[in-house]
């Protein structure tokens, strides 16, 4: 199977994970991308039976609209029983490496009102370490050249995504070269930084359960 087959296996088998559980009053977090996308093609045929959704992207949110799925504002529902998102790279404690399109703000933000997050993605994405994908670090367009000297303190090799906003008017710093030994420490300390808004590393609110898209099938590792 490629990696386009895997990301749909694990779409498929995140409908069967949410499917028996969706009432008429269910709003569903939805995430961004690639393999965010293929979830919620297959969200369409069972729009009747939920609400809507939120979503961590002005793009998700349009996707969502074109199939009929009706979008909430996050501050009018407040909480949502799942939110369902790929990622960069995910280790065995489902700490991941997110906000490789730039929506890490959203993201986290949706995902922080979740009851369970279920992370989809694909066998390549399963890392013993994070750090060889690039971390991403939203920041205030003002404070972009302090905060990339910060990050090279703290050993990594800034660079700016040229051309990128984010949906919050900001702009993208990817961390190079920077392995990371505790992503939980290691999120607090580049969120401390004067200047950042968040930064890519899903630790301190990880998944609750990876649906991890691999040769001989889809498996499900969950934490709790
Ligand atoms: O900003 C983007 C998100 O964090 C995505 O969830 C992440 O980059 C994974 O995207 P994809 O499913 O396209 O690999």
């Amino acid at each position: 199977m490629n990696q386009d087959e895997l990301k749909a296996a694990v779409a498929d088998a995140a409908i069967k994970e949410i499917a028996s559980q969706l009432e008429k009053d269910t709003v569903l977090g939805i995430g961004t991308g690639s393999t965010a996308n293929l979830f919620i093609d297959r969200l369409g045929p069972l729009r009747d039976r939920f609400k809507g959704a939120v979503a961590s992207s002005k793009a998700s949110a349009e996707r969502l609209e074109r199939l009929g799925i009706e979008v909430f504002e996050l501050n009018d529902v407040g909480t949502v029983p799942f939110y369902i998102d790929g990622a960069d790279e995910v280790n065995a404690h489902l700490h991941m490496i997110k906000g490789g399109g730039a929506a890490l703000t959203r993201e986290k933000i949706v995902a922080a009102c979740a009851k369970r997050f279920i992370c989809i993605a694909d066998g390549s994405k399963y890392v013993s370490q994070l750090g060889n994908f690039p971390l991403p670090v939203e920041v205030i367009p003002m404070a972009r050249s302090y905060v990339a000297r910060e990050l090279v303190v703290l050993g990594a090799e800034p660079v700016y995504r040229q051309g990128v906003v984010t949906d919050n008017g900001n702009q993208i710093i990817d961390c190079f070269e920077f392995m990371i030994a505790d992503p939980v420490a290691m999120e607090a300390r580049i969120n401390a930084i004067v200047g950042v808004v968040t930064n890519g590393l899903f630790a301190a609110r990880g998944a609750d359960v990876l649906l991890l898209g691999k040769e001989d099938g889809v498996e499900r590792i969950a934490l709790t």
